[in-house]
């Protein structure tokens, strides 16, 4: 396969010759050429707003006959209203270029047309191409983010989707299939605004009516890769590359596992891929779809992507800190923190946590309701240790020796503490009656009788405050919160981390789950994040008594209650509560995968034990120290399922100057390991600053200035994590497009210019320094300065130590 490079040159000088000539024949034929295409797009308008009409009309139909009230009628009614209004919803979503796209193909082997109404046949009919080298088209094919199909269900537009749009994407000069000639259409609301060409078949000359085919612009990977960059990110439905699109079409069987260097559109690719899977199978993935990102940076940036496309409701994009509800992850570990609490060696310590912080409850006083676990910090009153009951007129008593030879018993096994409540309430009760010495009184042979005895007396001491009080403090439901900030107790977290945890660690460990404080509601981490889940696993949530529907006297005349007992949820209302309730999904989509720890990889595995997955990530920018405990972890997450691998090669993000740069702390990082190879080259070279006297702050803003006046997009200034809050103060009143971020932060974004503040911190920060270096040098799209201070020892051009030769 060509590398996109060599396509686009190809085309480029092809159309060098031609369009150096402003004012000239070229500009009438790119004029007429834009013509054709409005004309188009106008009737493709034209005939959805039919459709839209057609759609307004169902729902007002659908809602008449919801007043008739039989079971099939409201049934019908629900599905027609949903299904016109998701119709609705799409078509009235403003596209900024709802047709994109246009191939010119040869005729087929065979005649045969697909659901979509395109031909077929991938390979051209054998004499589609005339000895003389010439050919007429035989077909041709718009291309669009939904398909639209006219009265007669001829395709007026094919969704990008649909199997017949696949050569648009697929078709390269080496393997051009039935492609002549490929066409990107930029329009804007109804206007068509430009057209840019690749030419597949360059050696044919083609006719189209009659006529010659005419071949615009420079290439439209190229113009779209130029554009400046804003806080979002952009579709690539009019670009997509032929190994690109491998990817995104890929069966959705077991696991896809994808990796590419810096660039090469891994998140693009994986957001698009949603976007086909939804087309391919909607009923597959009514169980939705989850996208993991690493940050709530890469979440916001990515957002408009799927609503872009024509997608939302059934993805959810959600930040690695941001997957358990109720939990958002806002601050930040040291490295050696994160490395202790990413560890799967956590895994026995939350284990001996969960049941230990049993012993550890005392009294819920002086608050109602759920244990606190701070309050019995300052006092740890312990678990009480006797019970008094009265029974039968008799005081009852167990001392602590029996209470803990019960609790010892009831933990036994796996199952998760707060469901063992009821067995710890029997067992009570058990050994009560015993004590009792009621027992005998039903010995007499009636066994009815000692069932009602024994039942009776359940009753009694049930019913009884005592009872009552003792098993709320002895038994109390744990949160996974209050286990956490029980954890925070040197000693004690010393006792459940032995023998797994060294003294430093515990050290540590304790100090960072003491920033929740004894309420535990100070500020989670995005491991500790992964922390909770494990935890809310090992606990157990007890069912909660269902709340009883109200009674509808209707369902008394028409029997309706057994026949429909949900009546009164509709299918929407029944879609979003089960979205609000998922905790499990039909396919799970890792972006940065090779961030996720090993805890995270438990809590990510736990989403989709049924799903289908894509991964995609790349070894090479991972944040993460020991990236072979976390492929161990990954690999237990996707169990034995069979993998089909990709790889992504190109570079669509850094020019080559700049790839070049990154490509130097790629083989200190990773020695041996390919740079994806960059697809453009921008003839400008990064910059070296140094900073005088000192002054990080006046080198830092002077060069965000530079850039500013530079470039038209956004400007990233990437410092070491601990000075995120002061570079932001550096860069205070620069404007919206300058932004501070620490290393981590820049993970999967980008920008037109970058600057790059002190390597050598950066690679200090922690053991994968050396990586998230690399990651911080290849975000930009046009332009990139690194800033030197002293300890980068730069050289008499400013060059630091680690990116010199
Ligand atoms: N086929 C394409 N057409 C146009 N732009 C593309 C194409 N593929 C990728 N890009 C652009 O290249 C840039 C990088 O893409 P993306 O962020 O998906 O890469 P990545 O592999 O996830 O990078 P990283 O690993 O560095 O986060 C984006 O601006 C994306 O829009």
């Amino acid at each position: 396969m060509p590398s996109a490079r060599q396509k686009g040159a190809s085309v480029a000088a092809q159309d060098a010759a031609v369009d150096s000539k402003p004012g000239s024949a070229v500009d009438t034929v790119r004029d007429r050429e834009i013509g054709v295409e409005q004309e188009h797009l106008d009737q493709v308008y034209r005939r959805l707003e039919e459709k839209i009409h057609e759609a307004e009309f169902l729902m007002s139909d659908a809602a008449k006959r919801g007043q008739v009230g039989t079971p099939g009628a409201l049934a019908e009614r629900d599905a027609q209203v949903f299904r016109a209004g998701v119709h609705l919803n799409r078509l009235n979503n403003e596209f900024e270029d709802f047709l994109f796209g246009r191939i010119d193909l040869l005729r087929g082997k065979d005649g045969e047309k697909g659901p979509d109404g395109a031909f077929t046949s991938i390979e051209p009919a054998d004499d589609a191409v005339r000895v003389d080298g010439t050919a007429e088209i035989g077909e041709t094919l718009h291309i669009g983010r939904i398909g639209v199909l006219d009265s007669d269900y001829a395709p007026l537009v094919i969704d990008w989707r649909a199997p017949a749009a696949a050569p648009f994407y697929r078709s390269t000069p080496v393997d051009p299939g039935r492609v002549v000639r490929r066409r990107v259409i930029r329009s804007k609301g109804r206007k068509v605004l430009g057209v840019e060409d690749d030419l597949m078949r360059p050696e044919l000359t083609a006719t189209l009516d009659g006529a010659e085919l005419p071949v615009i612009g420079d290439g439209a990977l190229m113009a779209a890769l130029g554009q400046a960059r804003s806080h979002t990110m952009r579709d690539i439905v009019a670009s997509i590359q032929a190994e690109q699109d491998l990817v995104i079409r890929a069966p959705a069987a077991s696991v896809t596992y994808v990796e590419g260097g810096p660039g090469t559109g891994k998140t693009a690719v994986a957001l698009h891929r949603a976007a086909y899977l939804l087309y391919q199978d909607r009923r597959r993935y009514a169980g939705g779809i989850l996208i993991v990102s690493p940050t709530p940076l890469l979440v916001a940036y990515t957002e408009g992507v799927l609503p872009s496309l024509g997608e939302e409701g059934q993805v959810a994009i959600r930040a690695v800190g941001n997957l358990v509800d109720g939990a958002e992850a806002t601050a930040y570990d040291e490295p050696a923190v994160a490395r202790i609490k990413g560890s799967s060696r956590m895994l026995k310590v939350l284990r001996k946590a969960a049941r230990g912080a049993l012993e550890l409850s005392g009294p819920p006083a002086p608050r109602e309701g759920q244990l606190a676990f701070g309050e019995e910090l300052q006092a740890p009153s312990g678990p009480p240790d006797r019970l008094r009951v009265v029974a039968f007129g008799r005081r009852i008593e167990i001392e602590a020796a029996e209470l803990n030879r019960i609790r010892h018993n009831v933990l036994g096994g796996t199952t998760p503490v707060n469901l063992l409540r009821p067995r710890a309430r029997r067992m009570l009760l058990d050994a009560l009656w015993s004590k009792s010495g009621s027992g005998g009184r039903g010995a007499s042979g009636d066994r009815e009788l000692a069932a009602e005895l024994r039942s009776s007396f359940d009753d009694d001491v049930s019913a009884e405050d005592s009872f009552i009080a003792f098993l709320d403090a002895w038994w109390p439901e744990l949160t996974p919160r209050g286990v956490l900030v029980a954890m925070a107790d040197e000693r004690r977290l010393g006792r459940w981390a032995r023998s797994v945890l060294n003294p430093g660690e515990v050290r540590r460990l304790a100090r960072s789950l003491r920033r929740f404080g004894s309420e535990g509601r100070g500020p989670l981490s995005v491991h500790d994040v992964a922390l909770l889940d494990e935890l809310g696993t090992l606990l157990g949530t007890p069912a909660r008594p269902r709340k009883k529907r109200e009674y509808d006297p209707l369902d008394a005349l028409t029997g309706l209650e057994e026949l429909m007992p949900h009546r009164e949820e509709t299918q929407r209302e029944r879609a979003e509560r089960l979205a609000l309730e998922r905790t499990e999904y039909a396919h799970v989509i890792v972006d940065e995968a090779q961030d996720l720890t090993p805890m995270q990889w438990r809590m990510v595995g736990r989403r989709g034990r049924q799903a289908t997955w894509t991964v995609v990530g790349d070894p090479a920018q991972s944040s993460w120290s020991s990236p072979d405990e976390a492929a161990q972890a990954r690999d237990e997450a996707l169990g034995s399922r069979p993998r089909r691998r990709f790889e992504l090669t190109v570079n669509y993000r850094n020019p080559a100057e700049i790839a070049e740069l990154a490509a130097k702390v790629l083989a200190l990082a990773m020695p041996g390991m390919k740079s994806p190879s960059a697809v453009r080259s921008t003839g400008v070279q990064p910059r070296f600053a140094v900073v005088r006297d000192g002054d990080l702050a006046s080198a830092v803003r002077e060069e965000a200035q530079r850039l500013l006046d530079r470039v038209d997009g956004t400007v990233g200034v990437v410092v070491a994590m601990n000075r995120r809050e002061q570079a932001a103060r550096w860069l205070a009143g620069l404007g919206e497009r300058v932004v501070a971020l620490g290393s981590l932060e820049a993970k999967g974004l980008e920008y037109d210019a970058t600057v790059v503040v002190s390597p050598a911190e950066i690679a200090d920060e922690s053991p994968a320094g050396l990586r998230v270096l690399y990651v911080a040098l290849t975000r930009a799209t046009q332009q990139l300065t690194v800033v030197s201070d002293r300890r980068d020892e730069p050289d008499a051009q400013g060059v630091p130590d680690l990116l010199r030769d």
